[in-house]
């Protein structure tokens, strides 16, 4: 018996890293049954597993259980009844890759994420890329941005991945960590990441024999490692990450600045939308909540809403 980590997943096959860096490619047991999650797979990447070796030669292996999750991150399905599906497992954070530049990452797609993230417990820094191409103005209003998100407790970087600036911090950011990397196509994942590691070479490493076994392999998370025991799971064709099961009435528990404020509204079940005696209301006609993630809080509740 073998303990690994899952490293890749087709959905059929896994690929899995023993403690001394050995390869294998694993499969379940037959008779293996799912535990109580409503999803469509048993194990994601960032699964540690139990194994035992099949083929010495051919490096296959039976995957016989499952440890524990610390947490995953899911993404549910369309149909409220269907089966989700788990993305990634027992991630240390998240880092959410943003520009001010082009293509610009609005505020709202910003909150969204930080959103799902707090959802699943997963703490998240937001990192601003091309900060090179910005002019004074643009500078200046990163730093308002900036100062909005490190007042709300999240950390937040400036980078520029061409001019090597904000490299070491972002590599020391992802040291001995499982990292979850998000964003936008374009904002510069692959260019960040290659600046750290660039061996690893992020984007042709994506087609190997291996992904050929799998039937699907188009939302699939894969996991590179940059470095000893420092990994970051990319997950190539998902834009948001959605809520874990949530009602309209927790959102807000997803909004660190609101959480606070929560139990000074009169109603208990406030919306915070036009409800008397409103904390969360009041506090953003005081500026002490910003107006835009007062919207992103509004246009979320909605979206609750329609799919319920
Ligand atoms: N000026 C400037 N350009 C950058 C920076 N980082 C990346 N770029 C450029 O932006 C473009 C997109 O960069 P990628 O690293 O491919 O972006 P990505 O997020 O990996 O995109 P996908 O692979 O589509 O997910 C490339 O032309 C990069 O050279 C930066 O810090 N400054
Ligand atoms: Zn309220």
């Amino acid at each position: 018996m073998q303990k690994g980590l899952v490293i890749r997943s087709t959905g059929s096959w896994y690929e899995i890293r023993n403690t001394d860096g050995h390869i294998f490619q694993g499969r379940l047991k037959g008779k293996f049954k799912l535990k109580d999650l409503k999803v469509t797979n048993p194990i994601a990447v960032g699964d540690w597993v139990l194994f035992e070796v099949e083929d010495e030669a051919e490096n296959t292996a039976i995957i016989t259980d499952i440890v524990p999750r610390e947490n995953y991150i899911i993404r549910q399905s369309v149909h409220k009844t269907a089966h989700g599906h788990i993305l990634a497992a027992n991630l240390d954070q998240a880092v959410l890759l943003a520009t001010l530049a082009m293509p610009r990452t609005s505020l709202g797609f910003i909150d969204r994420f930080l959103v799902s993230a707090e959802s699943f417990r997963i703490p998240t820094t937001i990192v601003f890329n091309k900060a090179d191409i910005l002019n004074d103005e643009g500078m200046e209003y990163q730093q308002e941005i900036m100062d909005l998100y490190q007042s709300i407790g999240y950390k937040c970087l400036s980078t520029s991945a061409t001019e090597g600036e904000g490299v070491d911090a972002f590599r020391q950011l992802l040291d001995h960590k499982v990292t979850l990397l998000s964003g936008h196509s374009g904002v510069g994942k692959s260019s960040l990441v290659n600046a750290i590691a660039p061996d690893l070479n992020l984007r042709t490493n994506e087609v190997s024999t291996f992904a050929n076994k799998g039937v699907h392999t188009t939302t699939f998370a894969e996991m590179f490692e940059l470095a000893p025991d420092t990994y970051i799971i990319d997950t190539p064709g998902i834009k948001e990450l959605g809520l874990m099961d949530t009602s309209k009435e927790e959102v807000s528990h997803y909004f660190p600045e609101m959480r606070d404020r929560l139990n000074q509204c009169r109603f208990h079940n406030c919306l915070h939308f036009n409800e008397p005696g409103c904390a969360i209301k009041e506090a953003v006609a005081e500026g002490e909540i910003a107006e835009s993630r007062y919207m992103s809080y509004l246009s979320m509740i909605e979206g609750v809403d329609n799919r319920r």
